[in-house]
């Protein structure tokens, strides 16, 4: 049962508790350009990406995030709607507990039942390979929402602080997730959590086979803190610990950067703290191929359909006012946007050196 109460308390943490915005996402050091001559109406404006072999309207999917309870499933429920209405990706939250714990599998099932045609992603986490998941599994996870993706999750400082974590990633559990890959019938992303994504560990990844990365940033939700609450609320020893920690991590926009400048043929997510359409356009103009959203969209579907989808239209005209102020009339061309790096994240970038000129030839090229 404490499987399932902590899918539930993940949830209820995320909704109500102080666990957002730790530190920054940088993004706030990332400046688009503004052009005065358009050259073109605001309706041109052509916001469709490639994912997983389909077309978004956005390009933009929800991040996984939840599932294993009936009322977690009725959360999976809304934002597949809305995500299939849209025309986005959506995925889901870890499926171990449906693995685990197979009465719970028809939480995440709804997703696909509610979403017949949008790209779904599947989720396991990395530790679940270390303690011996394989082939069916994953098979199992991938069938369960008929997945066009799965996602193997990379969340060792949560396990760190979780106070029943599993901080187990020895590189022999990369080696047999590389193993297992091979055996499944759709590709293999790899995300991280909260805490971002550096340029040795794209490079690993990218050598052993994985170059879809959602990068997940340090800015948003910051899963040491839901720990942390965790810790306070059970006076698990781990609390000042998991607060000490709670800001640790790569900001989103620096894990961009790093990714992208590491492993050039990458195809890259950016999440980790993408709160409206402006971080979206940022996120694309630094390297990324899509954006990635979970947190907001989590407070605005349990408030309903109508509520989550007049925020995807509001984000929706955000990135098309940038799109429109830049000259970008497709999301290639707001990939190779001018922009300035400067504050923290020109820090950043230089003490990792980062050259920006190689950087720039190397965001022209993705
Ligand atoms: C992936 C993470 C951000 C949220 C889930 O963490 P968790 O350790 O509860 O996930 P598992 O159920 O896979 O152990
Ligand atoms: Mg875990």
């Amino acid at each position: 049962m404490s499987l399932i109460n902590r899918k539930l308390e993940h949830v209820e943490i995320c909704l109500y508790e102080d666990v957002q915005g730790i530190v920054s996402t940088l993004l706030e050091d990332v400046t688009l350009i503004h052009q005065a001559m358009p050259r073109m109406n605001f309706r041109d404006v052509d916001t469709r990406a490639e994912f997983l072999g389909k077309t978004l309207s956005l390009p933009l999917m929800v991040t996984g995030m939840t599932g294993g309870h009936e009322e977690l499933g009725k959360v999976n429920a809304v934002i597949a709607e809305v995500v299939e209405e849209l025309g986005l990706a959506m995925g889901v939250g870890s499926q171990r507990v449906a693995v685990e714990r197979p009465e719970t599998a028809e939480s995440f099932k709804v997703t696909r039942r509610m979403a017949p045609t949008a790209p779904l992603v599947a989720n396991l986490g990395l530790p679940q390979v270390t303690r011996g998941y394989g082939v069916k599994q994953f098979m199992d996870a991938i069938q369960m929402i008929e997945a066009n993706a799965i996602a193997v999750h990379l969340n060792p400082a949560q396990e760190l602080f979780q106070p029943e974590g599993e901080p187990e990633y020895p590189l022999s559990a990369l080696e047999a997730l590389r193993d297992i890959s091979k055996e499944l019938n759709v590709p293999v992303i790899v995300k991280e959590s909260g805490t971002g994504m550096s340029m040795e560990t794209a490079k690993l990844l990218a050598d052993h086979g994985f170059k879809i990365l959602d990068v997940s940033g340090q800015g948003g939700t910051s899963w040491i803190a839901v720990e942390m609450v965790r810790n306070r609320r059970k006076g698990n020893w781990k609390y000042e610990s998991s607060q000490l920690f709670s800001g640790w991590g790569i900001p989103t926009a620096a894990s961009i950067v790093e990714t992208r400048y590491s492993v050039p043929d990458s195809y890259i997510i950016a999440s980790g703290g993408i709160r409206n359409g402006l971080d979206v356009a940022k996120s694309i103009s630094l390297g990324a191929n899509i954006a990635g959203m979970a947190n907001p969209v989590l407070h605005h579907a349990v408030r309903g359909k109508e509520q989550l989808k007049k925020f995807f239209e509001e984000v929706a005209f955000q990135l098309r006012a940038a799109m429109f102020l830049t000259g970008s009339r497709d999301v290639k061309t707001l990939r190779h946007a001018p922009l300035v790096i400067s504050g923290k994240l020109k820090d950043w970038l230089e003490s990792r050196g980062l050259t920006l000129s190689v950087y720039e030839s190397i965001r022209k090229g993705a």
